[in-house]
C-alpha cells in the first residue's frame, strides 16, 4: 500500500523593517488587511532590545477600511497607523512614529514623495514628504488643560505644563538636564488624577532664543532619544513662558527643539495647528520567525 505524507505547511514568516526618527526607534510591521495577531506580549517581545528586534515603539501598518479603529477615517486616509509603545500598551499618536511611517509608505513605493493622509488614533494627520530630506507633519493643535501639575526626580520637584498633543505630555523647565536623572523609572506626578492614563514626562532647558533641548521620559516606553509628539508639547510649553501665542499676535511662532537624537523643529500657527518638521530613515529589513513568535505567545521565547 502506498504511504501518502501529509506535509504540514510551515507559518509564513512576517516581513517587518526597522526605522528611526531622530533616533526614535521603530520596529514597522507591514499588515495591510490586519491579518496579523499582535497582542501586548508579541509587540514587548519584538521591541526587546536583546530578545527581540529592539524599539521604543511598533508601527503596524494596516489598511483603514480593514482595522475597527480607523474604518470611520477610511474616506480620508487609506493608511492607518496603529500605534504601539514598547510595552505592547496602544498610544493615540507618536510624532517621531507618523513621519517614520510616511517614510515606509515612500520606501515600499505605495506613495511618492508629496502630500500624504495618515490615519492615527488622534485623527487624520497631513505629511508631507520630501524626495530624500526631512518628513513635516501637521500634528493638529496643542490643547493645555487648565491646573498647576508637578513632576519629581530624585527628591527634587517642578512645576509642569500639562499639554496634550493627542496624547499627554508634562512639561517641566529645568536649570539642567542632568537634573532629570536616569530617567529609568517614570516620574511620579502630583496631583495623581492629572493623568489617569500615565503621561510622558519632558524636562527642558534653553539654549538660546527660541532653541530649547529636552529629555524625555516616555509613557510606555522608557527615556528615549526623542518624541515627537513631546518636542511640540515643549515648543508650545516654551512660547507661552516666553509670552508668545500666535492664535493673539497673528504671527506664527517657531522653535527648535533639540533632542538626544537630533533637532526638530516645530511652527505653532496662528490657527492654533503645530507643524513639526524633523528626519525619518529606513534602517533594515528582515523577517521575523513565526515560531518565535508562537513561543512569546507561550511565555517561553
Ligand atoms: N515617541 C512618540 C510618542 C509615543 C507614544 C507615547 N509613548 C505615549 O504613550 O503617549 C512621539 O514621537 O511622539
Amino acid at each position: 500500500m502506498d504511504r501518502v505524507t501529509t506535509a504540514l505547511a510551515a507559518p509564513a514568516p512576517i516581513a517587518f523593517l526597522k526605522g528611526h526618527g531622530t533616533e526614535n526607534d521603530f520596529v514597522i510591521v507591514p499588515d495591510p488587511d490586519n491579518a496579523l495577531d499582535l497582542p501586548p506580549a508579541v509587540v514587548a517581545g519584538l521591541c526587546d532590545r536583546r530578545a527581540g528586534i529592539g524599539g521604543d515603539g511598533l508601527l503596524h501598518v494596516v489598511r483603514c477600511a480593514a482595522h475597527p479603529d480607523a474604518r470611520a477615517m477610511a474616506g480620508e486616509a487609506e493608511w492607518f497607523m496603529d500605534y504601539r509603545n514598547a510595552d505592547g500598551s496602544v498610544a493615540e499618536m507618536c510624532g517621531n512614529g507618523v513621519r517614520v511611517f510616511a517614510r515606509y509608505l515612500q520606501h515600499a513605493g505605495t506613495v511618492g514623495s508629496g502630500d500624504l493622509a495618515v490615519a492615527t488614533r488622534d485623527g487624520v494627520k497631513h505629511v508631507h514628504l520630501d524626495k530624500n530630506g526631512d518628513v513635516t507633519v501637521s500634528m493638529g493643535r496643542a490643547v493645555l488643560p487648565a491646573g498647576d501639575v508637578t513632576v519629581s526626580v530624585d527628591g527634587r520637584q517642578w512645576p509642569a505644563t500639562h499639554v496634550n498633543m493627542g496624547n499627554p505630555h508634562a512639561v517641566a523647565f529645568v536649570e539642567d538636564l542632568a537634573h532629570a536623572g536616569t530617567l529609568h523609572d517614570p516620574p511620579p506626578f502630583s496631583p495623581a488624577s492629572a493623568y489617569p492614563h500615565g503621561v510622558n514626562v519632558e524636562f527642558v532647558v534653553d539654549r538660546g532664543p527660541r532653541h530649547v533641548a529636552m529629555r524625555v521620559h516616555e509613557r510606555g516606553a522608557a527615556e528615549t532619544r526623542s518624541c515627537g509628539t513631546g518636542a511640540c508639547a515643549v515648543a508650545v510649553a516654551a512660547a507661552r513662558r516666553d509670552g508668545a501665542d500666535p492664535a493673539v499676535t497673528g504671527a506664527p511662532v517657531t522653535y527648535t527643539v533639540d533632542v538626544l537624537g537630533g533637532r526638530l523643529v516645530i511652527t505653532e500657527r496662528p490657527d492654533g495647528s503645530v507643524e513639526m518638521t524633523g528626519p525619518a530613515v529606513i534602517v533594515a529589513e528582515g523577517q521575523i520567525d513565526p515560531s518565535w513568535i508562537e513561543g512569546v505567545q507561550n511565555g517561553h521565547a
